[in-house]
């Protein structure tokens, strides 16, 4: 059985105007569907990034894998890497750290290499999570990811679901709505929009209102080392863990040195070639893996296992995405023993929208592993097609949260630290 064809569709969906350090969401995310077909009608799927400079990098990869074996997945990273050669491709947004020729080669083998393990799966009749070492767990728990947010995009006149967040009570609203229709069992709040103090005020907030649930908070590197330390203590007993407060290795290793609860990481710790230096300085106690950069489920499961010999927890990361991704993440909680947290996800600000036939839902704030070969989720080509239309007409082909905001407000900048 060999790869016969590799079909990438790049597509739009709906996004909501969230709020983060480097900006507002645009209305419409950006994915990158792909489709590894063997023939007989055997296609291996897979979910990864939809901006230009990152489909362009998989448009160069896709020929070379043609006449591949889908259980080669080492051939696949040595066809990937010398499609490649040595380039680096960073985020427009930065909120995944800094970028580098190891990172980029990564992120383009990641979505090839979960389609791979789809294959894998409906060639022997086995789910993805028996690929991956077998379940230590039925379910994977996620956590509410709350946002600041305006009401609705300021150029289209409908309002979501959700509403407007922008001070503690719109926050704890959003949280009871987010807890009461998922069962979410612990919460995030993503900061690094307004000054500090105020967001400790929508922790305290949030504390009062669900004292039972665990609480992190995650300003993308907004703040400097000194305000890291003061909010740090300011939080102490509210949070169980502290994401990137500040930038950088050496900063997050002066905070972790001093903050009394763990930092994690998805900006400072974010590839290989990090590992080494972010632990031997101790910046962090929690990396959050995120399979679409760190080179797939299996470069995932490695991660997990470092981090575990490095007394490092684990959890898991999550931009805009769609089921695809949300299963091949549950698969690789499904399998992993150190993820001790829950998980990371967008899929309640997608409104519904997938590109699969039935997508796996949120229940009691966990997605069951699926039992069923492969991933265990189907293709819907209607909603692909759909989805690609989006794509065409949207005009947005790169994923910019500062260019955005700056259409409403010329003067901001996009500044870590800013506080
Ligand atoms: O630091 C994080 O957890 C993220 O970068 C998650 C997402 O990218 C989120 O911040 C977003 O999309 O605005
Ligand atoms: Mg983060």
């Amino acid at each position: 059985m060999r790869i016969s064809e590799v079909v990438l569709t790049p597509i739009a969906f709906p996004d909501p105007p969230l709020l983060n350090s480097a900006g507002v969401h645009q209305p419409w995310a950006l994915r990158t569907i792909v489709e590894l077909r063997c023939g007989d009608g055997l296609t291996g799927i897979g979910e990864t990034y939809g901006d230009a400079p990152h489909l362009r990098l998989l448009e160069t990869a896709a020929p070379h894998l043609v006449g591949l074996d889908p259980f080669d997945t080492n051939g696949l990273l040595s066809r990937v890497r010398q499609a490649l050669g040595v380039v680096d491709v960073p985020d427009r947004h930065g909120l995944t750290g800094g970028s580098s020729p190891q990172k980029t080669v990564l992120r383009v083998f990641s979505p090839f290499e979960v389609a791979c393990l789809d294959l894998q799966g409906k060639l022997i009749g086995r789910p993805v999570v028996d690929l991956l070492g077998g379940k230590v767990r039925d379910e994977v728990a996620f956590s509410a990811y709350l946002f600041y947010k305006w009401a609705k995009h300021p150029a289209d006149g409908s309002p979501d679901e959700y509403g407007e967040a922008l001070d503690p009570p719109g926050i704890v609203a959003q949280a009871r709505h987010l807890v009461d229709r998922y069962g979410f069992r612990s919460i995030k709040l993503k900061g690094g929009v307004f000054p500090p103090h105020e967001e400790v005020e929508a922790i305290r907030a949030l504390r009062a209102e669900f004292p039972g649930l665990p609480l992190r908070l995650d300003p993308n590197a907004a703040w400097s080392v000194p305000t890291s330390l003061e909010i740090a203590e300011q939080t102490a007993g509210l949070l169980e863990y502290l994401e990137d407060p500040t930038p950088g290795i050496d900063g997050m290793a002066q905070v972790a040195r001093e903050a009394p609860m763990p930092l994690a990481t998805n900006m400072c710790v974010v590839s290989p070639d990090d590992l080494a230096p972010g632990f031997a300085a101790g910046c962090v106690g929690v990396v959050l893996a995120d399979h679409h950069y760190w080179g797939g489920l299996r470069r995932s499961a490695e991660l997990a296992a470092i981090c575990r010999t490095w007394g490092v927890g684990v959890s898991m990361h999550s931009n805009s995405h769609l089921g695809i991704s949300l299963a091949a993440m549950t698969h690789l909680g499904g399998a992993l023993p150190e993820l001790t947290y829950a998980a990371d996800t967008h899929t309640p600000w997608q409104y519904g929208v997938d590109v699969l036939t039935e997508p796996l839902s949120i229940v009691d704030g966990t997605v069951r592993v699926p039992g069923k070969p492969g991933l265990g989720v189907d293709l819907d080509p209607d909603a692909l097609a759909r989805l690609h239309e989006n794509y065409l007409r949207c005009g947005i082909t790169e994923r910019d949260d500062t260019s955005y905001m700056r259409t409403f407000d010329p003067t901001y900048e996009r500044r870590r630290p800013r506080w």
